[in-house]
């Protein structure tokens, strides 16, 4: 029989495995909504938040271009809209099957700006995915720290 600390660390493995399934599994669902008749390339995100819960976003573009908003802002966004600040990972994905993708630079800078540990999964259209983190993709940051005025966050 496991007991005590063994059961909870299973307990625990097992949660954060299926949150990670959930969101692999929510940002395909959300690259489904992407509106992008320009690029005719669809991205998908979800953002676990720290009390758990899952928020998508998709890419949405404008025929002006320059204003289309990437799917991780939208996700990073909306979330913020409903009044979440504090952020453990993010899945991300779009239509290219043969490698990883990582997040454009504006949206790593806007990850940023609300922690510095995301884990970030770079996830396949097929649910395959790579782990990595926001301060292996964005070295060197600067962040909210930076500035003497830091913005409080109530
Ligand atoms: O990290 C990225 C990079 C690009 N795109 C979108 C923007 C545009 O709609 C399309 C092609 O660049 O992909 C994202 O949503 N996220």
């Amino acid at each position: 029989r496991l007991t005590g600390f063994f059961r909870q660390s299973l307990l625990h493995a097992c949660a954060v495995w299926d949150k990670i399934k959930e969101m692999v599994s929510q940002c395909l669902q959300a690259r489904d909504m992407a509106y992008c008749p320009y690029s005719r390339f669809p991205v998908g995100a979800a953002v676990l938040t720290a009390d758990g819960t899952i928020i998508t976003g998709c890419n949405v573009e404008n025929a002006s271009y320059g204003l289309t908003v990437c799917a991780e802002r939208t996700a990073v966004q909306r979330a913020v809209a409903e009044g979440h600040r504090h952020f453990r990972a993010i899945a991300v994905t779009c239509d290219i099957k043969d490698r990883f993708v990582g997040p454009c630079g504006a949206c790593r800078q806007v990850l940023m700006e609300f922690a510095s540990d995301w884990t970030v999964y770079l996830t396949k259209p097929d649910g395959s995915y790579k782990e990595t983190s926001l301060s292996e993709l964005l070295p060197l940051a600067f962040t909210p720290g930076h500035l003497t005025h830091v913005p409080q966050m109530h």
